[in-house]
């Protein structure tokens, strides 16, 4: 989709409260993690694709937008300027669309660094800043979906004999929960639910899609990459002694360390062709509020944009499985749904390349009717055992279940 609007953009140094409060209540715009990153308001402009090259023509709307902006910025921060919120669709076939942003107004923090950014669309007047809205406590309840637990229980065991028949190495299943909120409902109280209890995953809100992800797929600034690849997954002891022993034994379980080696390789072997200089660290057991995961950190210089690191990165082997291809015709033959949204990338970009985008986990899509659709997967492998990897759906399902359930705990429940 082609766009000849000329934006104005004007960046100035500003004082924020909470930045989920300044959000759209019925159509939150967010990336936001450990008080810091960006929340936008509005829609000066949306550019719309899909299929298969739908990275690939967003870049090109892109920097056709980029290049009839003019923009004033006096903080100079990553994030600041001219920027779009996006989400892209997890299949090249999927029946969702993938859109890109801009909204009217930013407010952005990183650091000591406070700014609103205004957009104005052609001769439109700069938008005038609204003061923030209180958040309303909204509670729903989801129920299973189109693959209920038995129906999991089922593919996982066909997934794993056909791994062990040597088909393919490793697919990522996924399960659906269900639920509907009520007309005109405030959206931002499942985000700030996320917040409390996740505040260092990426709380993330794009065009209905929103949720608390631990996974950066990209973060991309100044021609450096930084990629964060989780797999390999353990429940959170209950006394610190548990705990610490439930990191050390996954730390050398060989089904947990084999499912995350396939990951962490795959994503350096994407990474290879856009980027050099690249240096690895891990894997390490990474402590979430619900759970442990192995991760490895993987950084280097990128020769291209975030949306070029997207392009080769996405769908990778933490959410689709190994080899890239027969691992996506099997999920999806197994699963038999489309997944929309679900464990594809989702963040913002810059005018300059750079950007953060998270992998689009432990969240759920709001439709426009109020429908609500949650998604959770797991890594199978020939280890695998159909009632723990259905455990491990559960705990990944928790923080947008208890989001929606028990939005506005006053404190943080755990840690
Ligand atoms: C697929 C999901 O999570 C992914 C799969 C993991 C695993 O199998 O161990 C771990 C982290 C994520 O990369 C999900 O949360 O839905």
């Amino acid at each position: 989709m082609r766009t000849q609007r000329r934006l104005r953009v004007v960046t100035t140094r500003a004082a924020h409260g909470r930045l989920i409060a300044h959000s759209d209540a019925g159509a939150p715009l967010a990336f936001v993690r450990s008080g810091d990153g960006l929340v936008g308001v509005g829609e000066a402009v949306r550019i719309t694709v899909s299929g298969a090259t739908r990275l690939a023509d967003a870049a090109a709307a892109w920097d056709e937008l980029v290049a009839a902006a003019d923009v004033t910025d006096e903080v100079d921060a990553h994030g600041s300027g001219l920027v779009a919120f996006g989400t892209f669709a997890f299949a090249d076939d999927s029946a969702a669309s993938s859109v890109l942003i801009v909204p009217r107004i930013v407010h952005g923090r990183r650091g000591d660094d406070a700014w609103t950014t205004r957009i104005a669309v052609d001769d439109e007047p700069l938008p005038e800043v609204l003061p923030q809205r209180a958040i309303d406590d909204v509670r729903v309840t989801l129920s299973p979906g189109a693959i209920g637990p038995e129906r999991y229980l089922a593919i996982v065991a066909e997934a794993v004999a056909g791994i062990r028949a040597g088909e393919l190495e490793k697919v990522v299943l996924a399960r659906d929960l269900v639920g509907t909120l009520p007309a005109g409902a405030d959206q931002r109280s499942a985000l700030l639910g996320l917040r409390r209890r996740y505040p260092d995953a990426i709380t993330y809100a794009v065009d209905g899609l929103l949720g608390a992800s631990p996974e950066m797929l990209v973060a991309a600034r100044d021609g450096r990459c930084f990629t964060r690849v989780l797999a390999g997954t353990a429940a959170r002891g209950a006394t610190p002694e548990l705990d610490g022993e439930a990191a050390e034994a996954l730390a050398v379980h060989p089904k947990d360390v084999g499912e995350h080696r396939l990951a962490a390789e795959s994503a350096l072997e994407s990474l290879r062709p856009i980027s050099h200089d690249l240096a690895t660290s891990g894997p390490y057991p990474l402590r979430l509020p619900n759970l442990w995961h192995l991760a490895t950190d993987i950084t280097g210089t990128l020769d291209g944009t975030v949306l070029d690191a997207l392009a080769a990165l996405h769908p990778t082997a933490a959410v689709a499985g190994t080899p890239r291809a027969t691992a996506l015709e099997r999920l999806a033959a197994l699963e038999g749904i489309d997944r929309g949204r679900y464990a594809g990338p989702v963040g913002w970009l810059d005018a300059d390349g750079g950007g953060e985008w998270a992998i689009a986990l432990r969240g759920a899509q709001v439709a426009a009717d109020g429908s609500i659709r949650a998604f959770a997967g797991a890594g199978i492998v020939a280890e695998s055992v159909p009632e723990d990897e259905l455990a491990e759906t559960a705990i990944k399902l928790r923080p947008i279940v208890d989001a929606f359930g028990d939005p506005l705990p006053p404190r943080p429940v755990l840690e």
